[in-house]
C-alpha cells in the first residue's frame, strides 16, 4: 500500500452509470452504483449474470471509462483522467485479477511478478519473488509460461501477479473460481492477511466459501445496488 492513512478509503466510487449501444439497443448495465471499501475490508460482489458486474470491475480498475460518476482509490481519483495516468495509477495502486487474466503470455510467472513489482511505491523492503510464489503454491512453475499451467495455476499465478505491487486495493473477478476446496481455502486465507495488512479487497464471486470470510456482501441487480 502507498500510504497506511486507514481513514481514506481503499475505493470510492460514487453514482456510476456506463451504457452501451448496439445498433437501435442501448444497455443500461451501470444506473447509478455508489460503493466505498475501506482499507482491511472484503466486499463481496454478487448478482445474475448480466447484472454488471464485470463491467462495474472495469470502472473501479480505469480499464473503462464509465459516463458519469465518479472512482477514487486511495484518495486519489482515477476516473476521467487519461488513459495513460489511469493505467499508472493502476500499476501503484490497484491489484487486479480479472477473467481476461493479467499475465503476459510470453513471459514466465517469475518475470511477470517481477514486472508488477516495478510499481511497489511502499516504504517497506519488498517481499522476494520466491516468498510470493510459495504463498500461492507455485514454487516450482516460477519458470513456466502461461501456456504451460493448468487452469488452477493460471488462477493463482494471476492472484501472485496482482498482489506483487502490494495494492491499495484488489479488485477481483472470480479468483477461486477454477481451485478445488483446499486450494481456495489457502488463498482466501492469503487474500485475508492482505486485508490484515490495510489493502481493500472487492471480489466478484459465486463462491460461499467467498461469500463466508466478506466482511459485507453488495448485490448488483439491473446495474444497481440491490437494497
Ligand atoms: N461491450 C459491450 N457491449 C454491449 N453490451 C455490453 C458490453 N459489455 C457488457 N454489456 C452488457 O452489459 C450488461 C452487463 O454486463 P456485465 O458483463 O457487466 O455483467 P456481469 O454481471 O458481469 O455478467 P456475468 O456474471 O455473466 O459475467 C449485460 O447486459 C451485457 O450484455
Amino acid at each position: 500500500m502507498t500510504t497506511p492513512e486507514w481513514s481514506t478509503p481503499a475505493l470510492h466510487a460514487r453514482e456510476l452509470y456506463r451504457f452501451f449501444r448496439t445498433g437501435d439497443d442501448e444497455t443500461l448495465a451501470l444506473r447509478g452504483v455508489s460503493l466505498t471499501v475501506a482499507r482491511g475490508e472484503t466486499v463481496a460482489v454478487v448478482g445474475p449474470s448480466g447484472s454488471g458486474k464485470s463491467t462495474l470491475l472495469a470502472c473501479l480498475a480505469g480499464l473503462d471509462e464509465p459516463a458519469g460518476g465518479s472512482v477514487e482509490v486511495g484518495g486519489e481519483q482515477i476516473s476521467h483522467r487519461p488513459e495513460a495516468v489511469r493505467a499508472k495509477i493502476r500499476a501503484h495502486r490497484i491489484g487486479v485479477l480479472l477473467q481476461s487474466r493479467n499475465l503476459l503470455p510470453h513471459l514466465d510467472v517469475r518475470a511477470n511478478i517481477r514486472l508488477a513489482r516495478k510499481a511497489w511505491r511502499h516504504n517497506g523492503t519488498r517481499p522476494p519473488v520466491d516468498e510470493l510464489l510459495e504463498q500461492v503454491g507455485l514454487d516450482r512453475r516460477g519458470r513456466a509460461t502461461p501456456a504451460q499451467l493448468s487452469g488452477g495455476e493460471l488462477a493463482r499465478a494471476g492472484l501472485a501477479v496482482a498482489l506483487a505491487n502490494n495494492p491499495d486495493v484488489l479488485l477481483a473477478d472470480e479468483p477461486t473460481g477454477e481451485l478445488d476446496g483446499s486450494t481456495e481455502q489457502h488463498i482466501l486465507e492469503l487474500l485475508r492477511a492482505h486485508a490484515g495488512q490495510g489493502a481493500g479487497l472487492l471480489i466478484v464471486t459465486h463462491s460461499s466459501e467467498v461469500v463466508a470470510i466478506a466482511d459485507r456482501v453488495v448485490t448488483i441487480q439491473d446495474g444497481e445496488v440491490a437494497a
